[in-house]
């Protein structure tokens, strides 16, 4: 997280990546690693969009192949056998990593396998310093990178003077602020559905454990056993503290946020958290998509607005 982004050849390889080839995005997250390649990153280069229509189709670079699990689930196996599959034979690799003991031994079993493929790679460990926007917190480099990723993205979808409300449903929930200019205020993070059940479980005598993705999408409220009422406090919680985050970081901006939602548990919240004035849009690699955009404009200008 802290120093300068670190570009070089990793585990001895001889073969340099080379842009054309395209990019390799891996999110290494608490509770999965996802990763992403994208055959064409395109740097996000005239934001924001000028525009006040709703967005037809997203300029956001997609990943032509998706990957994620666990990092224990993909070490086993599915890592080196997609890799090898991947239509490249050089790769730039990005990396935003959450969970330091994951990325050493991750980042160790990709050059292992790239280099058993003949896949030659550079890595850039993206670091906040050399993030292309603005962070205005007390501490910049303590901030997520993967926070950090989705609002370079965010800022890659955002209007014309319009401030963006980023919404990551993972490990953990964060719920973002991205102000008019671009610029990443801070926010808001407490813990996901899943982490919050594992949590009861592990602390109460009598609460069973609630698996991922078992979390049902609309549970009655009025729960007639207990893991009903795990369902119904775990789901509508969230969605509880979600809605009120989101009102009251948009009573201090001055016009409606646009707000993106993402994160492996996303799915089943976004039609319940609009406002009086928002809507909430379900972009499932805007972090992908952001670690992407920031390899291709670490060396390029901000996409913020500048200072004034
Ligand atoms: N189908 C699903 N329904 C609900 N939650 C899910 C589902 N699949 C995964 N999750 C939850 O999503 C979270 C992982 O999302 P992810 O964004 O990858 O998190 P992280 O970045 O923290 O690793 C876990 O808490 C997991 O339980
Ligand atoms: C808030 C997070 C735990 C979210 O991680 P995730 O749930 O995606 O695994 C992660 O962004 C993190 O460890 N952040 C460091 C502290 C901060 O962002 O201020
Ligand atoms: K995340």
């Amino acid at each position: 997280m802290r120093g300068k982004p670190w570009r070089g050849m990793v585990g001895g390889m001889s073969t340099p990546a080379s842009p054309s080839d395209g990019l390799l995005a891996i999110d290494i997250g608490n509770s999965r690693v996802k990763l992403g390649w994208f055959a064409n990153p395109s740097a996000c280069v005239s934001p924001p969009q000028t525009t006040a229509l709703p967005i037809a189709s997203s300029p956001l670079p997609e990943p032509g192949e998706t990957l994620s699990g666990s990092a224990a689930e993909l070490l086993a196996g599915p890592l080196a056998e997609w890799l090898a599959s991947l239509p490249a034979e050089s790769l730039q690799i990005a990396i935003a990593s959450v969970c330091p003991a994951i990325s050493e031994p991750f980042e160790t079993a990709v050059s292992t396998a790239l280099a058993n493929a003949g896949i030659g790679f550079t890595v850039l460990r993206l670091t906040n310093s050399a993030a292309p926007l603005t962070i205005d917190v007390e501490a910049p480099a303590l901030v997520g990178a993967d926070r950090i990723a989705a609002a370079v993205a965010a800022n890659c979808l955002r209007l014309a003077d319009t401030p963006v409300i980023v919404i990551d449903i993972g490990t953990a929930i964060t719920v973002d602020l991205i102000d008019s200019k671009g610029v990443f205020q801070g926010g808001a993070i407490l813990p996901g559905p899943t982490l919050a059940g594992a949590a009861l479980a592990e602390r109460t005598a009598l609460l069973p454990k609630v698996l991922p993705g078992e979390l049902d999408r609309s549970p009655d409220p009025v729960g007639r056993n207990t893991e009903a009422a795990l369902h119904a406090g775990l789901y509508w919680g969230a969605v509880g503290a979600l809605r009120e985050l989101i009102a009251r970081q948009r009573d201090r901006l001055p016009r409606p946020p646009q707000v993106l939602l993402t994160g492996g548990a996303a799915p089943g919240f976004a039609r319940l958290i609009g406002g009086p004035d928002y809507t909430v849009r379900h972009v499932p690699h805007l972090t992908l998509a952001g670690i992407a955009l920031s390899a291709t404009m670490v060396d390029t200008a901000p996409v913020s607005d500048p200072p004034t």
